[in-house]
C-alpha cells in the first residue's frame, strides 16, 4: 500500500453491530492489520505505582470497551480523525507488575520503538507512574517538552515509603532529569489537601505554574484556556491527563479521587481549544474500572482520547498537505 491510499477506519457499525467483536479503541484496526500507521493508541496496564486504590491496570481494556460508541466525525473540531490519518490500536505494552524499575525501563523501550514506527502516540494507562518513561521516550525525539498536566494532584512529590518512582512523583523526576521545559509547563485542575505549603514552593521550583480547579471556577474556562495557551506558547507540547482531574461525579472510577473537580464538558472544551498547538504526545491515566459505574469514567476517558486523537490527526494531515 502506498501513502496516498485512504486510511483504514473503524469497523462499520451499520454492518457489524458496535457491541460485537473484540474491542480495539473506537473499533479501529490493530497496528498489525495495516501496512503503515501515523498515530497509535497504546495501553499500559500497569498500577504498581499507586498510593491508594489499585486497579488502573485494567484501565486500557475498560477504555477500549467504553469506546465502542465513538463515531468517525468529530463535529466539535470539524475533523474526521480516522480519515485524516491512519490511526491504529497498538495493543498493550507489557510491564513487570513486581518491579517498578524494570517496568519503567520496559515502557521507555517499547514507547521509543513505537515512536519510531508512528508519528504520534496516545497512551492509555495505567497509573500516573507511566508518564515518566513516556516523557523519557518523547524527549529522545523532541527534546524537553512543555507538559500540560490535567490532574487533581501535583504529582511532583518526592518519594512514597522511600520509593522515588510512583504515581505521585513522575513530574518531579521528569523535571530533575531535564525532560520538561521549565518555562512552559502547567498543571490544570489541581485541588484538595496537600502535605504542606512547601509542596507548592517545590512545585514552582520544578517548573510548573498552576491553573487550579478554584481558578477555573472563579474566572471561567476561557480565562483558563488563555492562561494555558500563554504559558505553553509554541513549544512542543505533551499532554498528560489524569482522569481524576474530573470531579468524582464525572469520573468515579479512579484511585485517588478528590471532591470539587472539573466537568467532562470543561475538560473536552479545553482540549479542543489547543488544536493549533504542536501536540507531540499524550496520555490518559488512572482509570480504575472496579470503582466505575455504568462506564462513566471509561466513557469520559474514551472521549478525552478521541479529542486528543482528533487534534493530532488533524496536525498530521495538515503537515502532509
Ligand atoms: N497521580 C495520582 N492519581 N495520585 C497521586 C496521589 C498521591 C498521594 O497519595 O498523595
Ligand atoms: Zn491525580
Ligand atoms: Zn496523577
Amino acid at each position: 500500500m502506498t501513502d496516498d491510499r485512504e486510511p483504514v477506519g473503524p469497523v462499520d457499525a451499520s454492518v457489524y453491530p458496535r457491541y460485537a467483536g473484540i474491542a480495539t479503541f473506537a473499533r479501529l484496526p490493530r497496528i498489525e492489520e495495516v501496512p503503515r500507521a501515523d498515530l497509535a493508541i497504546v495501553g499500559i496496564p500497569f498500577d504498581t505505582g499507586v498510593s491508594y486504590r489499585p486497579g488502573a491496570r485494567f484501565g486500557p481494556s475498560h477504555v477500549r470497551e467504553s469506546s465502542r460508541l465513538l463515531r468517525p466525525y468529530n463535529p466539535a473540531q470539524d475533523v474526521s480523525p480516522f480519515a485524516a490519518a491512519q490511526v491504529v490500536d497498538a495493543g498493550d505494552i507489557p510491564a513487570n507488575p513486581f518491579d517498578i524499575g524494570e517496568a519503567v525501563a520496559d515502557i521507555e523501550t517499547a514507547a521509543t520503538a513505537l515512536g519510531e514506527r508512528v508519528d504520534r502516540i496516545v497512551t492509555v494507562g495505567g497509573d500516573h507512574t507511566i508518564a515518566l518513561p513516556l516523557l523519557r521516550a518523547v524527549n529522545k525525539k523532541h527534546g524537553p517538552v512543555a507538559v500540560l498536566h490535567f490532574d487533581a494532584h501535583l504529582d511532583t512529590w518526592d518519594t512514597y515509603f522511600g520509593a522515588p518512582v510512583t504515581h505521585g512523583t513522575p513530574f518531579r523526576r521528569a523535571s530533575e532529569e531535564g525532560l520538561i521545559d521549565l518555562t512552559a509547563s502547567c498543571h490544570v485542575g489541581t485541588r484538595g489537601p496537600l502535605y504542606s505549603k512547601q509542596d507548592l514552593d517545590d512545585d514552582e521550583r520544578l517548573g510548573f505554574s498552576i491553573v487550579s480547579s478554584v481558578d477555573i471556577e472563579e474566572r471561567g474556562i476561557e480565562a483558563a484556556i488563555e492562561r494555558v495557551r500563554r504559558r505553553v506558547g509554541d513549544k512542543p507540547l505533551y499532554i498528560s491527563i489524569d482522569i481524576d482531574v474530573l470531579d468524582p461525579a464525572h469520573a468515579p472510577g479512579t484511585g485517588t479521587p478528590e471532591a470539587g473537580g472539573m466537568t467532562s464538558r470543561e475538560l473536552l472544551r479545553m482540549l479542543r481549544a489547543l488544536s493549533d498547538l504542536d501536540v507531540v504526545g499524550a496520555d490518559v491515566v488512572e482509570v480504575s474500572p472496579a470503582y466505575d459505574h455504568a462506564q462513566l469514567t471509561g466513557i469520559a476517558a474514551s472521549h478525552v482520547v478521541y479529542e486528543l486523537v482528533t487534534l493530532m490527526a488533524a496536525q498530521i494531515d495538515a503537515a502532509r498537505n
